[in-house]
């Protein structure tokens, strides 16, 4: 032991302290207390002394409607200690060896106000403000890449998740958009989460960097935008699945995107010939260009922008690169690799109620194979020195009979008892919300937390109450002991109030979805894994990668810890997947002839490439041709028949014999993201269907004009009624797929119906069962189609995308373009009075209260006084926001007005 004044200090814990630890501290100081008769435990079955109970003040005495609907609570399993973890090192102890990461007192280049990175004070302090006082030294070392800093230099990068990554092509991109007002820049994420988190963060990075601090003329355009004080500060904005369909170059100077609305935007600019201002691109997660659906889409867009032969500096990074000298051949760049982690992980695997240090897992499969071939030696793990860390006793619940099951709640249960975050990955949707339900039945129950958080999880249950699909059954009988879960099931209203909820640690636990580890930013103390399968299938290493690497939060933890927890049966697969390599990654045009004619009949529509020079030109460029599992000639060949395929399909037309060029059918699959295959299946379907479309009647019930149109396009009705009833239909013929194809359109087109008459998402996903989220992304997915098919279509199709984002009939569609008016409240709106947008934005926003209460009838008020103030608040900025809003869009108009006449 050493000290540390009076404090006896074990050097094991003198650099960081796990979750453990710390809950082993705590259990010393935890009191628990007595709620409605039931009793609590800090991890064990004892119950607390009487003289712990403690009088709850009055307001939480009340009957809330949340407590009531608490279950019966559990006990989870305690976990011991073996000797083993008292005498060894962790794996990541030599760290403690090391001095901590250096300071710019050693290093001046580590301090961004150093004069190399010349960077402005402003933006020094807005670093600063969000906890980056100094970098890191890799972070530093690739920084000052010989002309990475100036713009002329590409680069690709490989770090750990949490490494700070960001940070690096951060700078790069706004050392590009600050140095020249033109300048603009895009960064394309893969997921809309990540979007919309990233927009938020950008925009508290660039807040009071105006054009005039740089020392930049201000704008001198005439008109609206002139008088507008966001022409002079840095606009980020953010561009996914059903928002700014139609924004321009003009309307920001960062768009963070996701890969498909930066392949139209860069389109677009190519088209309009504004592509010339775009100077930086940053590819995040650009191992996504493996991806078989989206990878492609990646690929593509940087290949246009190697082709356009000006000066755009691109920066990819990834935290899964292994082939990395591919990607910087290709970008003809830098590249940078590092394995440096800020805060280490401490990795485990947990089998049979056991918990191994991640590293003896490969031994642990050898002991057990050695048992299993002489069962009658009985070998113990024990002798071939693999005795476990620690050891989770069994349960005497039945609930938590099932070990694996037992190990997850009794790992997230100690973790969240010491205060720290837990995320824990559950194989589908399904079970994150079991885990959870069963997870909140061990922790300290709603009344047993500080009356500071009881009274945030009231909001958050209060926030979620009030959205248009009300609140999850589930989640109002999990937040209130602090847990929740995060699946695509849940709209994106729903999954960003929880994130947000956990991120403030109102919220302990977040039980998610493995295919949203990627997706979601949610570090956490201690990442467990509920088995290593995604639905059926074992996560592959890339992903595995990812959701381990969500464990430690810089700047909250000291160390972060991983636990997967697996049955037997997938024991050996799991610990080869601890120890697999990661994949290389490679292209996807070649594997799919689909992706091939896409990207071919892209680049002609937007004329980068007309000619069949040009053309091999292009695909010269793609990484494809810098792979080298392309054989001699089989790009050509696969070039040659996409071409003629693209030909047959009407998509293209050859003049002359050698000037190829797009159909009005061939821009519109482009303009809706569509691969040409599809394109032409839905052009079918879409010539049919519009036979019987019937404007008067604007989508009626399916017993009229549905009917009518199953008929036509030759659907029967019982198997729709199977679809309600069962979902699944067969598939094993290629007719039959393509039958189910049919039907699954049509299923879809209906639910798309009734939102479209107004019908709210959460009644949609249970007429059709489908889960609320996918209903949402549905109607998001179909407005950015019907967006990119009107340019062919109809401009039909133009008034039902409007009416698809709206979710509204047409009279609302004008209310339901104001910011935080939705179908809903527009209609309330419109039956109030208020029936355009002047009449919203010339109204006294304490005038608009009424209608927001009348719109929101699921608030529901809990507890007295206070919280009704608190209630009436929130709404007063509310309808602030939303007249703001109509003042803007009702200036707009005017200008427009003005403009045409
Ligand atoms: N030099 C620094 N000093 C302090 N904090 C930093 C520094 N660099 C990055 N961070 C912080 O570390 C956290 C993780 O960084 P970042 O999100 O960039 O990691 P990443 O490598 O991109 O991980 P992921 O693979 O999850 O995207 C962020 O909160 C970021 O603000």
């Amino acid at each position: 032991m050493a000290h540390l004044g009076d404090l006896p200090v074990k050097l094991v814990g003198v650099w960081h302290k796990t979750s453990v630890e710390a809950a082993r501290e705590q259990q010393t100081s935890y009191k628990t207390s007595f709620v409605t008769g039931q009793k609590r435990s800090s991890s064990t079955d004892d119950p607390p002394p009487s003289s712990q109970k403690r009088r709850l003040p009055q307001h939480q005495q009340q009957p809330i409607k949340v407590l009531l609907n608490e279950f019966p609570r559990l006990a989870a399993s305690s976990i011991e200690q073996t000797k083993q973890k008292e005498e060894s090192p962790s794996e990541y102890s030599q760290r403690r060896a090391f001095p901590s990461t250096p300071t710019p007192t050693l290093d001046p280049l580590l301090s961004l106000s150093n004069s190399a990175y010349s960077l402005p004070p402003q933006l020094v302090a807005n670093f600063a403000a969000s906890g980056i006082k100094s970098i890191y030294p890799w972070q530093k070392q690739c920084l000052l890449g010989p002309g990475l800093l100036q713009g002329d230099k590409n680069l690709v990068y490989s770090a750990p998740t949490g490494g700070g990554k960001s940070l690096v092509a951060d700078i790069l991109m706004l050392k590009r958009v600050l140095s020249d007002r033109e300048a603009k820049a895009l960064l394309v994420l893969p997921y809309i989460a990540l979007v919309q988190e990233k927009v938020r963060w950008l925009r508290n990075i660039v807040s009071g960097i105006t054009r005039e601090s740089l020392g930049q003329k201000k704008e001198d355009k005439q008109g609206l935008w002139a008088s507008r004080a966001d022409r002079d500060t840095i606009r980020v904005v953010g561009f996914y699945g059903g928002n700014k369909v139609r924004a321009t170059w003009a309307d920001f100077d960062i768009a963070v995107c996701t890969i498909e609305k930066a392949n139209a935007l860069v389109n677009g600019a190519i088209t309009d010939c504004t592509v010339s201002k775009l100077q930086s691109v940053v590819l995040d997660e650009c191992h996504m260009i493996d991806d078989g659906n989206r990878g492609y889409l990646l690929e593509l867009l940087t290949t246009k922008l190697l082709c356009l032969g000006q000066s755009i500096q691109i920066v990819a990074m990834s935290a899964t690169l292994t082939n990395i000298d591919l990607l910087k051949n290709w970008l003809q760049g830098h590249s940078y690799e590092t394995h440096y982690r800020p805060i280490p992980i401490e990795e485990h695997l947990v089998y049979e109620g056991k918990i191994y240090a991640a590293d003896t897992t490969a031994s642990l499969l050898k002991t057990k194979t050695v048992t299993s071939l002489d069962s009658r030696t009985q070998a113990q793990p024990t002798q071939s020195g693999l005795e476990p860390l620690r050891i989770i006793k069994p349960s005497s619940h039945k609930e938590l009979k099932d070990a694996v099951l037992n190990a997850v709640v009794a790992l997230a249960n100690e973790t969240a008892r010491a205060g720290f975050g837990v995320l824990v990955f559950s194989s589908s949707r399904a079970a994150t919300e079991s885990d959870a339900v069963i997870i909140s039945r061990v922790l300290p129950s709603f009344l047993e937390a500080p009356p500071a958080i009881q009274e945030k999880r009231l909001d958050l249950l209060n926030d979620l109450r009030s959205l248009a699909t009300g609140l999850d059954p589930n989640l109002e009988k999990t937040i209130p002991s602090g847990v929740a879960f995060h699946h695509a099931g849940l709209t994106t209203e729903e999954r960003e109030l929880v994130a947000n909820a956990y991120d403030a640690g109102v919220l302990k636990v977040c039980v998610a979805t493995c295919s949203l580890a990627a997706g979601i930013n949610l570090p956490a103390s201690r990442v467990i894994l509920h088995g290593a399968r995604m639905g059926r299938d074992l996560v592959g290493p890339a992903m595995l990668r990812q959701m381990r690497g969500r464990a430690g939060r810089k700047g909250k933890d000291e160390v972060g810890e991983t636990y997967l927890c697996c049955r037997q049966s997938d024991l050996e697969a799991v610990v080869d997947l601890m120890h697999a390599d990661l994949p290389e990654i490679s292209s996807c045009l070649i594997s799919d002839q689909r992706r091939t004619q896409r990207a071919l009949l892209e680049t002609i529509t937007i004329k980068l490439a007309t000619s069949r020079e040009a053309l091999d030109d292009f695909v010269s460029k793609t990484m494809l041709a810098y792979s080298t599992e392309a054989e001699p000639g089989s790009i050509q060949k696969h070039v040659e028949a996409s071409l003629e395929n693209l030909e047959s399909m009407q998509f293209i037309t050859v003049d002359d014999g050698s000037t190829f060029q797009a159909t009005l059918l061939g821009s519109a699959v482009v303009a809706s993201s569509l691969d040409p295959d599809d394109g032409i299946f839905i052009h079918n379907e879409l010539r049919t269907a519009l036979k019987a479309f019937v404007m008067d009647g604007d989508m009626h019930q399916l017993d009229e004009s549905g009917m009518r149109v199953l008929d036509l396009i030759g659907l029967k009705p019982f198997m729709i009624n199977k679809m309600l009833h069962s979902g699944a239909l067969k598939q094993s013929t290629p007719e039959e797929k393509d039958t189910a194809r049919r039907y699954y359109r049509f299923y879809l087109a209906l639910q798309l119906r009734d939102l479209c008459n107004e019908i709210p998402i959460h009644r949609v996903a249970q007429k059709y069962d489908t889960p609320r989220g996918m209903v949402q992304t549905i109607a998001q997915s179909s407005q950015g189609f019907a967006l990119g098919m009107v340019n062919a279509m109809a401009v039909a199709l133009d008034y039902f995308s409007d009416r698809l984002k709206a979710g509204a009939k047409s009279d609302l569609l004008a209310l339901a373009r104001i910011t935080s008016i939705k179908s809903r409240t527009a209609r309330v709106f419109w039956d109030n009075g208020f029936k355009t947008v002047a009449s919203i934005a010339n109204a006294d926003p304490k005038e608009l209260l009424p209608i927001l209460m009348q719109a929101q009838p699921n608030k529901v008020k809990l507890g007295g006084e206070k919280d009704e103030e608190k209630y009436m608040e929130k709404l007063l900025g509310k309808a602030k926001v939303i007249a703001d809003s109509a003042n803007r869009l009702w200036q707009i108009e005017m200008q427009q007005d003005l403009d045409e006449e």
